[in-house]
């Protein structure tokens, strides 16, 4: 039905019952770009109906203003969603929780106790960088191409194994293989459509379709993994290690009865599930998609090596002390993240009431998608969205922190990423050095032409086909 529709946003066709539901489901492109065609369409502000859930659409800088800014608190909420829920504990976690007290406190704790920990952890960062760094040289010298996509999540994994729970486990060993294998089918968990989400009547669909034994063994592999890590953290016979790692900080804060809930084991597990899919394969994915964007831009490529070697002349390795000034492999970053937002539709929100946005009726309980990747080609705000253009940011005010609605990978409003800091440092530290130290060209036999940026599914974009490349040691 177009036209009145009660004063919703604009909408295209629907079906009985299902809604618009099909059109997500049965659509080949990815689903933020899917989205963004829709809008073309429609307009930045888009109502669809996923089975009996208001779903809105929002696709420009100005709406996304409106929605996280100018009515922040009425967009604040999660909705609660079978994968999710199930994964957390019953959204006892900070990502998934729907906005409460128990939100407010629980983000709290982490600000203060665990993302604010940058700092304390950068000799982490540091030393397995370094150690990525060390390989590559190797295979440098051996003319051996790199995955450099294989060896961004192995940092990345182990950064945050190492600031999570105090552990090295071995590339290519049992441990580390256990746990991509669990993360992988968490972010494939999440990023399906699971039938009971919008036909709440129907859970057995779920059941039927297999979706419910996957999510159920997921969760039970995760659970005895996090319970195992526990309880060598409560060991007394633990040595006692030199800097006390997040589950070190949570269990103290349980102990110490710090925080105004009761934090139980399973409140602590779902924390943990939130650093591990936040965390791990949202930075590997921000170094791959500016490296491949670099290899297609040689110009880019060769004025953020002139950058770095100007400002640091001869060193063995940048430490994140020398990354302030780097401001042209910053905008690079930032390009990056405008044109390949790594999470291109924010987590979802969820109304807490009808409010009113652009002059339209939003229903309370409506599903939110903001649609960073659309807002990155916003017309409005961006002269030449297509174009791999640093240029434009430098001398810019524009940032990612949530304050620029034109540039928001990282949400903003109430429910911004609050391990942006965490996460970035490793992200300018990895390309910092990867940069510095090597010259990159394409595996032999292949033009850069033949560089794709196709994606896979899921919460996190990650290039489909890894980026395998040839490094070539910049001498020092
Ligand atoms: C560096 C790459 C990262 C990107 C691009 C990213 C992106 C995002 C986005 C888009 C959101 C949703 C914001 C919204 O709804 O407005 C989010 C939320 C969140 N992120 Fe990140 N993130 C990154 C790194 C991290 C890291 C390293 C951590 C933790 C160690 C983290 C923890 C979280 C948490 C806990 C939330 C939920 C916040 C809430 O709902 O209150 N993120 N992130």
């Amino acid at each position: 039905k177009h036209g009145n529709n009660g004063n919703l946003p604009p909408t295209s066709p629907a079906l009985p019952l299902i809604g618009h539901l099909h059109m997500l489901m049965l659509n080949n492109s990815p689903l933020h770009v899917f989205l963004w065609k829709l809008s073309q369409k429609h307009g930045p502000l888009l109502y669809l109906r996923l089975g009996f859930k208001p779903t809105i659409v929002v696709s420009s800088a100005e709406m996304a203003k409106a929605v996280m800014k100018t009515h922040d608190l009425d967009f604040c909420s999660r909705p609660i969603q079978r994968a999710t829920s199930r994964l957390t504990y019953n959204a006892l976690d900070v990502a998934f929780s729907p906005y409460n007290d128990y939100w407010r406190e629980v983000r709290k704790l982490c600000a203060v106790h665990l993302f604010s920990r940058v700092k304390q952890y950068r000799h982490i960062r540091e030393d397995e960088v370094a150690g990525m760094i060390e390989k590559i040289c190797r295979l440098s010298a051996e003319a051996k191409p790199v995955n450099l996509s294989e060896a961004m999540m192995s940092v990345s994994s182990a950064i945050i194994c190492r600031e999570g729970f105090g552990k090295r486990y071995a590339e290519g060993g049992v441990e580390r293989n256990r746990l991509h294998g669990m993360l992988n089918e968490t972010q494939a968990l999440l990023a399906s459509f699971p039938f009971s989400d919008y036909f709440p009547l129907m859970g057995w669909v779920d059941w039927l379709t297999g979706f419910l034994g996957r999510l159920e063994k997921n969760f039970e592999q995760l659970d005895v993994f996090y319970q195992e890590l526990i309880d060598e953290h409560l060991d007394q016979n633990r040595l006692k290690p030199m800097q006390e790692d997040i589950i070190d900080v949570l269990l103290r804060i349980r102990k110490d009865g710090e925080f105004p809930f009761e934090l139980t084991m399973d409140h602590i597990k779902a924390i943990l599930m939130n650093l591990f899919t936040a965390g791990t394969d949202t930075k590997a994915a921000i170094v791959i998609w500016v490296m491949a964007f670099l290899m297609k831009n040689p110009k880019c490529l060769k004025r953020t090596q002139a950058e770095l070697r100007n400002l640091i002349g001869r060193k063995g390795f940048i430490n994140e002390d020398d990354i302030e000034g780097f401001v042209y492999l910053k905008a690079v970053i930032k390009e990056t993240l405008r044109l390949q937002p790594v999470t291109p539709l924010l987590l979802p929100r969820e109304t807490l009431r009808e409010c009113n946005i652009g002059g339209y009726r939003v229903p309370s309980k409506s599903i939110v998608f903001v649609n960073v990747w659309a807002i990155g080609r916003d017309l409005q705000v961006w002269e030449n969205p297509e174009e791999f253009c640093p240029e434009k940011f430098i001398g810019s005010p524009v940032d990612y922190k949530g304050q620029h609605f034109e540039l928001i990978p990282f949400g903003a409003g109430r429910r911004v990423c609050p391990g942006m800091q965490m996460g970035m440092a490793t992200v300018e530290l990895a390309l910092a050095n990867l940069l510095y130290k090597f010259d990159w060209e394409m595996p032999l036999g292949l033009s850069q032409d033949e560089l794709d940026f196709d994606v896979l599914p899921g919460l996190t974009t990650h290039k489909k086909h890894d980026l395998i490349l040839l490094a070539r040691k910049i001498d020092d």
